[in-house]
């Protein structure tokens, strides 16, 4: 097994082109996925997401041709699998497995006969089947409960299960179609981890599909934001909840890094600056300019008198990223340098408002 690392100058493997997916419905046609043209690179996990009736589903489900699109090509691993004949289709979603929300397990078979069940019905020998299983089990930690039956098993546990199954015909690709919904948080972090580690590990190109910006942000290398069918927004995971674009994609990174004033500071908020009010200076920090000693030189360099009232720092793709709201004190003096000072050191200063001064600079 080697390790890889995913780049943009990997291949591609999945090529999305133009996809329309239109479904009748009592009410008329229903255009459910509008124009939609996306490219997955060997190695990387890339995050679909999108509200509820956004279109993921139908889009995911359009890459293994369990739906077949209106009209637009995919293609994955080199073959374009709109053009297959239903035979070749078959063969060909062998190379693409799926984790489900709901494990979809069969729960008369046990663990083992579950992670086995897509080798037999290609046809593989007993002999076979147990050298792919077993390997398989010990890979999502559950080999010492091959003889167990799904219903003996946790909601995670069930999970591994689904992800050794659709390991099980070595595929070249992991859809995932909501796999730790229906997981409480801590059973997601270790599903997400196991994610992560086969990925690293196999070099197996995942793409998962979430309504979780959590998700995401944890282990997707690249992001593509839907609504309505239509791409919104895409790019590497840490552009997009560093530098939203679309409003979608806003209000997911929103909730998540909480850039919102905490209520008590928002209910000091001023109409616009004037007598007796302080400016709101937010500090964002990206990347390396995180690692700055901004606050102190600051205060020590640029004479700024500042009350803290508000910050976070997250970490994306291991990469520091922080946010940090201070009321200005003496801003008729230290606001302009400060300013300055951040933008020459690659920070963002921005003023997001004004608050009623509770306190003065000290002279
Ligand atoms: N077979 C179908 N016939 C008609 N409409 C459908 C069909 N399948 C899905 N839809 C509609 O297509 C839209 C997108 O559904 P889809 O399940 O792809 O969305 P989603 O983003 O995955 O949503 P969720 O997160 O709620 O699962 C929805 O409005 C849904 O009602």
């Amino acid at each position: 097994m080697t390790l890889t690392t995913p780049s943009s100058e990997s291949e591609p493997v999945i090529r999305l082109t133009d996809i329309v997916k239109v479904f009748p419905t009592k009410a008329g046609p229903s255009r459910v996925l509008d124009g939609i043209s996306l490219t997955v690179r060997r190695g990387e996990i890339f995050g679909i997401i999108g509200r509820s009736g956004a279109g993921k589903s139908t889009l995911v489900r359009c890459i293994n041709m369990l739906e077949s699109p209106t009209s637009g090509t995919v293609l994955v691993d080199g073959q374009e699998m709109t053009a297959l004949s239903d035979a070749n289709l078959r063969k060909a979603r062998h190379r693409i497995g799926m984790v489900f929300q709901h494990f979809n397990l069969l729960s008369s078979r046990t663990v083992y006969d579950n992670v086995a069940f897509p080798l037999e019905i290609a046809g593989r020998s007993r002999d076979e089947i147990r050298k792919a299983v077993d390997p398989l089990l010990e890979i999502v930690g559950l080999a010492d409960k091959s003889d167990r039956y799904p219903a003996q098993l946790s909601g995670g546990q069930k999970q591994r299960v689904g992800i050794a199954r659709a390991l099980a015909g070595d595929p070249s690709v992991l859809l995932c179609d909501e796999a730790t919904s229906a997981l409480d948080p801590e059973t997601t972090q270790s599903i997400l981890a196991l994610l992560k580690d086969i990925n690293r590990r196999l070099g197996l190109t995942i793409v998962l599909i979430t309504h979780e910006m959590a998700v995401v942000k944890e282990i997707a290398d690249t992001v593509v934001v839907l609504d309505a069918g239509r791409v919104v927004e895409q790019g590497p995971v840490f552009d997009v909840f560093t530098e939203p674009q679309s409003e979608v994609a806003r209000s997911f990174v929103g909730d998540l890094l909480n850039h919102d004033l905490p209520a008590p500071v928002a209910a000091r908020l001023a109409e616009g600056p004037g007598e007796g009010t302080n400016p709101l200076l937010r500090i964002t920090f990206t990347g390396p300019a995180a690692n700055t000693p901004v606050l102190g030189d600051l205060i020590a360099g640029k004479g700024l008198q500042a009350n803290i009232l508000h910050g976070s720092i997250d970490y994306i793709q291991d990469k520091p990223y922080g946010v940090l709201t201070v009321e200005v004190l003496n801003g008729e003096t230290a606001l302009a340098p400060s300013l300055d000072y951040l933008a020459a050191n690659g920070l963002k200063g921005e003023i997001v408002g004004h608050v009623a001064a509770t306190r003065r600079a000290a002279a």
